[in-house]
C-alpha cells in the first residue's frame, strides 16, 4: 500500500481525553475515531489489526472442532423473555421497538439465540457433540464507557457455544475451548492466565476468565508466578482425546490463579513469598459452563441411546476481539508508540523513501515495493514528501515491525537501513540482504 494513496489520519498531539496509552496511541495512529459514547468507527489501520486478530481466533476455534454461522445483532425480546433474562439484565440491555411496537434489543450476547438454533435442529444425541460461534458486534450500556475499545459499548466478540448429552462430554468441551483459548492468545503475542471467576449474568457454575497482566488492567489478579513460564499446548494437540485435554486444563489450573472476586487470601498465602504474583490484569476471554439453565426453560433437548429426551448441556465461550487490539497495545509498547506482534502488525514492512521525487531513490523504493509485494510481504510504502524525521516518527509510532530506509546516499553506496521495531537494531545491508531477512 502506498502511503499517499491510504488514509491514515495521524495525530501529532495526544488526546486530553484518553487515559491510559492503548486509548492514546490508537488515536494518534488514526485506528479508530469515537463516534458516540464508548462506540467506534474502525479506520483503515485499526481494521487491518481486528481482522488479523480475528482469523487468529477463527484458526483456533476450527482447530478445536467449533464451526463458525453468524447470528444477527438485533435479537426478539421474546427470545429472552422464554429465558427470564430480558427482565434480569439490566439498563446494559438496549432495548428497540419496530415499527410494529415489537419489542427487538441489540444483542449484548446469543445463548438464548444460539439455544433456539439448537431446539429447532438438533434432536438426537447423534448429532452431538456441537461447537457452533460467530464472530459479531455486540452493545452493552456500560454506565460508563472508558479506555477506548477496551470498555467499549459496542464491541465485536467471538462467543462459541457447545452443546452436548451429558455433564462428562460438556466438560470435554469446555476443555477443547480452554486449550483453544491458550493457543489463541499465544499466538497472539499475550501470556494469558486462566483463573476462576464469577459466571456473572451468563450463569453457571464453572468459568474461567483469561486474564494477561497490564498495569492499566481493569482488576486486580492473583496468581502463582510459575504461570507465567508455562508452555503453550502445541498446534498438534489433539482435540478428540479427552484424556490429553484434561490433563493440560489440570497443568493450567493446577496453581492459585483467581480474580479478586474469587480470591482467596489464605490460599494464596500458602505459595512461597517469591512466587507470589500479584497485579493487574485485563480479562480477554472468559469461558462458562452452564450446562442446562437455557436448553431446560427453553424445551432444547435430544433424546439418548436409552431413547430418553433430556435437555442439552452447555457451555459459552467469549474472546473480545476488539478489546485485544487495545490489550496487545499496552503489552508491547514503548515511548515511540507500539510494538505490533509479527503475527497482527498492520503491515510488516514501511518502507521509507527518504527523498520522494529522486529518480533513483523513487526506482529503489518502487523495485522493493515490487519484489516485496510480489512475496506476500504486506509493505507500507511511505512515498509521501515528508521529511525524513516525520517519517521515522510515523513508522516508529504506528510500530510496523520493520522498517526499509532508503535514501540517496545509502544507495550510492549500493546499500539500504534495516530497523527492527522490536528492539530498534539498525543494520546497513545491501538491497539482497535485507530482503533476504524479510522475507
Ligand atoms: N464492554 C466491553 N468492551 C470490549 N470488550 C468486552 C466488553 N465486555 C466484554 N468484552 C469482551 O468479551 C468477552 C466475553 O464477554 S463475557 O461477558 O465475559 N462472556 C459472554 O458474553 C459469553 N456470552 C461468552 S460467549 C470478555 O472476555 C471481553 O474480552
Amino acid at each position: 500500500m502506498r502511503l499517499s494513496r491510504y488514509f491514515l489520519p495521524i495525530l501529532r498531539e495526544v488526546p486530553k481525553e484518553a487515559e491510559i496509552i492503548s486509548h492514546r496511541l490508537m488515536l494518534r495512529t488514526g485506528m479508530i475515531r469515537q463516534e458516540s459514547a464508548g462506540i467506534y468507527a474502525w479506520l483503515p489501520l485499526g481494521k487491518r489489526v481486528l481482522d488479523k486478530i480475528c482469523n487468529i481466533i477463527r484458526e483456533e476455534q476450527n482447530r478445536a472442532g467449533a464451526v463458525e454461522i453468524l447470528m444477527p445483532t438485533i435479537q426478539s425480546a421474546d427470545l429472552w423473555r422464554e429465558s427470564g433474562r430480558y427482565d434480569d439484565y439490566g439498563k446494559e440491555m438496549l432495548r428497540i421497538k419496530d415499527r410494529h411496537e415489537r419489542d427487538m434489543l441489540f444483542g449484548p450476547t446469543n445463548e438464548e439465540m444460539l439455544t433456539e438454533i439448537v431446539r429447532a435442529y438438533v434432536k438426537s444425541y447423534k448429532d452431538l457433540p456441537l461447537n457452533l460461534y460467530h464472530i459479531q458486534w455486540k452493545f452493552r450500556d456500560e454506565v460508563r464507557p472508558r479506555f477506548g475499545v477496551m470498555r467499549s459499548r459496542e464491541f465485536l466478540m467471538k462467543d462459541a457455544y457447545s452443546i452436548d448429552l451429558d455433564f462428562e462430554s460438556a466438560v470435554t468441551a469446555y476443555n477443547r475451548m480452554f486449550v483453544a483459548y491458550l493457543r489463541t492468545f499465544a499466538r497472539l503475542g499475550l501470556k494469558a492466565i486462566p483463573m476462576v471467576a464469577d459466571t456473572g449474568p451468563i450463569g453457571g457454575n464453572h468459568s474461567h476468565e483469561f486474564i494477561i497482566l497490564a498495569s492499566t488492567g481493569e482488576s486486580q489478579v492473583f496468581c502463582h508466578a510459575d504461570y507465567l513460564a508455562m508452555d503453550t499446548p502445541a498446534a498438534g494437540v489433539n482435540f478428540d482425546d479427552a484424556e490429553e485435554l484434561q490433563s493440560i486444563v489440570n497443568r493450567w489450573t493446577s496453581l492459585y490463579a483467581a480474580t479478586e472476586e474469587k480470591h482467596d487470601e489464605a490460599a494464596f498465602g500458602v505459595i512461597p513469598e517469591g512466587e507470589r504474583l500479584s497485579a493487574r490484569g485485563i480479562e480477554v476471554g472468559h469461558i462458562f459452563y452452564f450446562g442446562t439453565k437455557y436448553s431446560a426453560p427453553m424445551g432444547a433437548k435430544v433424546t439418548g441411546p436409552d431413547g430418553v429426551d433430556s435437555p442439552v448441556h452447555m457451555g459459552s465461550y467469549g474472546i473480545g476481539p476488539s478489546r485485544l487490539v487495545a490489550a496487545i497495545i499496552e503489552a508491547s509498547h514503548d515511548e515511540n508508540g507500539i510494538i505490533w506482534p509479527e503475527a497482527i502488525a498492520p503491515f510488516s514492512v514501511g518502507l521509507l523513501n527518504l527523498k520522494a521525487g529522486d529518480a533513483a531513490t523513487d526506482a529503489a523504493c518502487d523495485s522493493i515495493y515490487a519484489t516485496l509485494t510480489a512475496k506476500g510481504v504486506d509493505v507500507l510504502y511511505d512515498d509521501t514528501d515528508e521529511r525524513p524525521g516525520s517519517k521515522f516518527a510515523t513508522a516508529d509510532l504506528i510500530g510496523l515491525p520493520w522498517q526499509i530506509i532508503v535514501g540517496p546516499k545509502g544507495l550510492a553506496a549500493g546499500t539500504v537501513e534495516l530497523k527492527r521495531r522490536a528492539d530498534g537494531a539498525r543494520e546497513t545491508l545491501s538491497l539482497e540482504s535485507a530482503l533476504a531477512r524479510i522475507v
